[in-house]
């Protein structure tokens, strides 16, 4: 009898396991590292690389909670279309392991404690925010624009570029330039980042009807398209730089190299547009820039990259002096 028992202690442990595996794969977590990058980079330059551990840690608390709702939700709303796509049809609720009812609950709870947590931890701007992105993302992308419109993760894709705002929101209380400098950086490089896999998976999003820009305009207008996009988003990562003087010479040499080799493999794609390993080339690289472009950003806030910075500025004026006599 006591075998028994420990057997079904063991069995119950196991589906409490599997039942947490399944709830945390609903909210797309790889996604959400990435998005806390950019919300991490947005409150350490706010910052000037002094933050509060209690404000960090509840702020990107917050910020996964958030994400993660949101996530849940465009999985509730897209199951139709996830069931059919082989990319996604394993997901909990196509495949029937989370019923619609209780993924609806679970998402109403994370958005809860996410708005609750930022309020009572930051300030109510961040917790608005989140908000916001949360209803950006299920209401102008997910039912509106994904299905009806070729420009839907451009417009759409503003609801990822909301996470470094909520970061920089945590620490100051307001939304200045730098902040808004993230945005628009977060928001072209979605274009890029997406339509490079959008080429990749074009077939399957042709099953489904939605019309992503390659299955619309075709290969050829979309790299061209990605290009421009890149074109937009690497002066935006200098444009931080100066004027603003809201990063310095680290992050700067690391904005120009990475920038060197994004530009490098949209350009190949642009003169290769049906090259599919081209594009889940730029892809794979579109993911590892932005989060190394964020690292840049918070190595550059510490005091020694500022060190650098001074120096690096002193010399500049001695050489634009120089100039001025000669
Ligand atoms: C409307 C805008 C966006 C669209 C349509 C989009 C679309 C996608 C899709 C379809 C995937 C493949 C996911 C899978 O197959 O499970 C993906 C992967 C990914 N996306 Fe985006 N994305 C967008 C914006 C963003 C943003 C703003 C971030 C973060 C800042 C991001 C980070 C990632 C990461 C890290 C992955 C890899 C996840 C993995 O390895 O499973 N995406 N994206
Ligand atoms: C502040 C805050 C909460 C902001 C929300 C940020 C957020 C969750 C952005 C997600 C961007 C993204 C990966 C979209 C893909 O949706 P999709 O439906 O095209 O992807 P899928 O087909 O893989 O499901």
């Amino acid at each position: 009898m006591q075998h028994l028992a420990s057997s079904n202690t063991q069995r119950h442990h196991q589906n409490v396991f599997q039942v947490i595996e399944t709830y945390y794969q609903l909210t797309k977590p790889r996604i959400i590292i990435l998005l806390l990058i950019t919300t991490a980079a947005g409150m350490w330059v706010a910052a000037s690389g002094r933050i509060d551990p209690l404000l960090f840690f509840a702020t990107m608390t917050g910020g996964a909670l958030s994400a993660a709702s949101a996530n849940v939700i465009n999985c509730l709303y897209d199951r139709d279309i996830d069931y059919v796509m082989e990319r996604t049809r394993h997901r909990p609720l196509p495949s029937g392991r989370v019923q619609p009812r209780d993924a609806l609950l679970f998402a109403i709870a994370l958005a809860a404690c996410a708005f609750t947590l930022l309020t009572v931890c930051a300030n109510l701007l961040a917790a608005m925010l989140a908000m916001s992105g949360i209803v950006f993302y299920v209401l102008i992308y997910t039912h509106w624009l994904k299905r009806h419109s070729t420009q839907n993760i451009v417009i759409g894709g503003a609801a990822g570029a909301i996470p470094p705002l909520v970061g920089w929101a945590a620490v100051t209380g307001d939304l200045s330039w730098g902040a808004w400098m993230l945005f628009v950086i977060v928001f072209l490089w979605t274009p890029p980042h997406f339509w490079a896999l959008a080429i990749y998976i074009r077939d399957e999003y042709a099953e489904v009807d939605v019309p992503m820009l390659p299955v619309i305009e075709g290969n050829e207008e979309t790299t061209k398209q990605i290009w421009l996009y890149t074109l937009l988003m690497l002066p935006a990562t200098v444009l931080m730089v100066y004027p603003l003087g809201v990063c310095g010479v680290v992050y700067l040499g690391i904005a120009i190299g990475l920038g060197w080799i994004f530009a490098r493999k949209a350009w190949e794609l642009w003169h290769a547009p049906d090259d599919r390993d081209a594009a889940r080339s730029l892809f794979k690289y579109s993911i590892l820039y932005l989060m190394l472009l964020c690292v840049g950003m918070v190595v550059d806030s510490l005091p020694f990259s500022h060190y650098l910075t001074q120096i690096a500025a002193d010399r500049w004026q001695t050489l634009v002096g120089m100039l001025g006599i000669l």
